[in-house]
């Protein structure tokens, strides 16, 4: 090779003219010393790549494969259909395997008790990973930084059953006032669902004072656009979902502005220190250093709340009228119980704390469709550092997936798993085996309030409600965001909506045990 050959200025004339595709001109012809050296450095590159990228031979990391193509690894298998993957993995090589999906390399996970030991015992090191273009959207303020376990607080105080009980009113009100809207109609399952639970996402993050009403109206017709652009392709170009989405977080954050300036201007302490909503109780966080937070930081925790609320609780909604369609037997239960309730509370006034914890089948109810349809399929981690999990090593910079989905349906754990009966909670679940709102440093902080919800939707729906499934009940999909899959229906399920002729009231019980025949 040429000594005196000129290698930087040979790339500042050929990059600018490789990228406009010009390939016109001497430079171009390698000799033949040049085209060997490019061929050793290709191949000791190519070494380089498939030795880093499967150095999981280095460790003693659980059996599995990363696929063949690097980078693709098992992507398209596990996105088609994550839990007839992980059937097959389970399979060939037990409950914890590796695998690689989209470049990330992970340790995939459907024992319970790893999820357990990941997220209790080991969670100091492993941390939330989100990608680059969904932090743009929410920010880093809640997952990434220092104050993560303080503002899960805040969110947990908001949410928690406590503060629920001066706001259950408030509720149920939301909640008959969405369901009145399907009275003698036609609707459309999820959309319908989708409206009740953005109300009520409101009501929680953002309060009722009626002066704030225009801007809180506002703030809802744009969670939904920013919504459906974490899980749009991150493309910022004007008109397309990303980007809509982007400039509706914008929107959002000078709305919340207006907001935080007139509370912190006209609203006297003793209301600020009061007021139940996530807004207010973010306006009072002060943060390790003593400050006040941002309105960026406000805007971003405000912003996962209604990211966290949205699709989860609708999902759930939706999974649970489908149940109900589907079986008579467990539709005539929980009209029983209702009615029972109706008739101890004489249909007085509002529903209160002691009321919901009565519908104990409802309750069952509810966690028989989390364990059936799992809301949340899987949740990550990023290893920080490597991990030993009950002698599974996880490399440090490799993911830690745990399927919750699967455990679900493990036979070996729920008797008859693909059998909907919610009798089967007759007896209490060992926290370890049944994680629906995950466990640890980031279990989900909106459980009661998530519980709450789907109570009063229900006991409100089969109490003064009849309907008629109109066309299929069809099955969900996975609806893969950049966060979390959330099972969706792959059409829209229609009802036809009645109210009830209510029947003389029976004191009846619902039955404690019994497997539903479907219909
Ligand atoms: C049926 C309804 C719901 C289910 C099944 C559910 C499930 C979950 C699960 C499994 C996680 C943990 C994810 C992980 O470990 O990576 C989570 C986190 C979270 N959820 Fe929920 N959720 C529901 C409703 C809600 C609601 C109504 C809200 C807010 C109003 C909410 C807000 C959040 C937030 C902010 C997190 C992040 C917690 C953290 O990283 O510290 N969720 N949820």
């Amino acid at each position: 090779m040429n000594p005196t050959f000129d290698f930087r200025g040979h790339l500042r004339n050929v990059v600018p003219r490789f990228l406009l595709m010009d390939f016109r001109g001497p430079e171009w012809q390698l000799s033949h010393d040049q085209v060997v050296g490019v061929c050793v450095a290709g191949f000791f590159f190519l070494v380089w790549f498939f030795w880093e990228f499967y150095d999981d031979r280095r460790y003693n990391v659980p059996k599995g494969s990363l696929g063949w193509i690097p980078f693709f690894g098992e992507t398209l298998e596990f996105a088609r259909n994550p839990r007839d993957y992980t059937a097959r993995r389970f399979k060939k090589y037990g409950p914890v395997f590796k695998g690689c999906f989209l470049g990330l390399r992970a340790v995939v996970s459907m024992d319970p008790e790893f999820s357990q030991l990941r997220d209790v015992n080991g969670a100091e090191c492993f941390k939330i990973t989100l990608p680059r273009n969904l932090r743009a959207m929410i920010g880093d303020t809640y997952n990434m930084s220092a104050e993560q376990a303080g503002l899960q607080k805040v969110l947990l105080g908001v949410m928690q059953p406590e503060t629920l009980k001066s706001q259950i009113k408030e509720i149920e009100a939301l909640i008959l006032a969405g369901l009145s809207q399907w009275e003698g109609k036609t609707i459309g399952v999820w959309r319908s669902c989708k409206k009740i639970v953005l109300s009520i996402s409101v009501y929680v993050n953002l309060g009722h004072d009626p002066s704030e009403k225009k801007i809180r109206d506002q703030i809802s017709k744009l969670v939904p656009i920013f919504n459906e652009a974490l899980v749009a392709p991150p493309l910022y170009l004007p008109g397309t979902l990303y980007y809509r989405g982007y400039q509706a977080r914008l929107k959002m954050e000078s709305l919340l502005g207006q907001m935080v300036k007139r509370r912190r201007q006209s609203w006297s302490e003793n209301i600020l220190l009061t007021s139940k909503d996530l807004l207010s109780a973010l306006l009072r966080y002060k943060t390790t250093e003593g400050k006040e937070l941002s309105l960026k930081q406000i805007t971003d925790v405000i912003c996962i709340s209604f990211l966290g609320g949205q699709d989860t609780s609708t999902a759930a909604l939706s999974c649970t009228i489908k149940e109900l369609s589907k079986s008579a037997l467990i539709r005539k239960a929980v009209v029983a119980e209702c009615d029972a309730i109706e008739e101890r509370r004489f249909a007085s006034t509002s529903l209160t704390m002691a009321d919901t914890r009565n519908m104990l089948y409802i309750k069952k109810l509810f966690k028989e469709v989390l364990r059936k349809h799992t809301i949340v399929p899987f949740t990550q981690r990023q290893a920080k550092e490597d991990v030993d999990i009950n002698g599974s090593l996880i490399p440090r910079g490799w993911y830690a997936i745990a399927m919750l989905s699967s455990i679900n349906m493990n036979p070996k754990l729920w008797t008859n798993p693909e059998v909907f009966n919610p009798s089967r909670f007759d007896e209490p679940q060992q926290a370890k085996v049944f994680a629906p709102f995950g466990v640890g440093a980031h279990m989900c902080p909106a459980k009661a309030l998530a519980e709450l919800i789907s109570s009063i939707f229900v006991y409100h729906l089969l109490h003064k409600y009849e309907w008629k499934v109109e066309g299929k009940l069809v099955d969900e999909k996975l609806k893969t965001g950049a966060l979390l899959p959330i099972p969706v229906p792959k059409e829209e399920i229609r009802l036809l909506v009645r109210r009830r002729k209510m029947i003389a009231k029976k004191q009846m019980t619902p039955p404690s045990t019994f497997v539903p025949t479907h219909r």
